[in-house]
């Protein structure tokens, strides 16, 4: 018997993707109106190439924020950061990812910086002289700004 009525259930309404855990720098020296803080360019092939950015990078299953933090400052930079103060948290939705950012202060260091993907790095004060700068970052911008003035 003929039946047009399709056999199939209509597709699921798509799940939104889980955000995506980040560790986020912002290493910091000097004081008050000589406060610096480093950002780096993004290496080529990954989204936002070129673009400048605070060191930081995914946090891996079953790492927290400051072991994420640790690793990434390693892996990328070659230094061993001090203490880590957790200072706020961030979300932003791009067209390949959702991230919740972790933003961690850091003031102590040991090692010598090694641009080990191959990236450019800058103190930079505020506003910023570099650009483009990660439109998720933009708003820790903002909150150093205010907390500065
Ligand atoms: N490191 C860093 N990531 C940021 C910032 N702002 C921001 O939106 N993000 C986003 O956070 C995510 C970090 O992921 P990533 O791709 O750099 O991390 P990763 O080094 O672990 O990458 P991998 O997948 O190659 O291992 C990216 O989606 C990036 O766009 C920032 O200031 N610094």
């Amino acid at each position: 018997m003929h039946n047009d009525r399709p056999t199939h259930s209509p597709a699921p309404a798509p799940k939104p993707a889980a955000r995506v855990e980040v560790a986020v720098g912002i290493l910091l020296q000097g004081q008050g109106a000589n406060q610096r803080f480093l950002l780096g360019t993004r290496p080529a092939g990954k989204p936002y190439a070129g673009y400048w950015e605070f060191p930081g990078g995914k946090i891996e299953p079953g790492e927290s924020v400051e072991q994420a933090l640790r690793r990434e400052f390693e892996e990328e930079l070659g230094i061993q950061i001090g203490p880590v103060q957790i200072w706020r948290t961030t979300e932003h939705d791009y067209e390949h990812a959702q991230v919740r950012l972790h933003w961690c202060k850091v003031r102590q260091w040991r090692g010598q910086f090694q641009m080990r993907e191959g990236q450019q790095i800058a103190w930079q004060s505020l506003p910023p002289s570099v650009a483009p700068i990660l439109p998720g970052a933009y708003p820790v911008l903002d909150a150093l700004a205010q907390e500065a003035s």
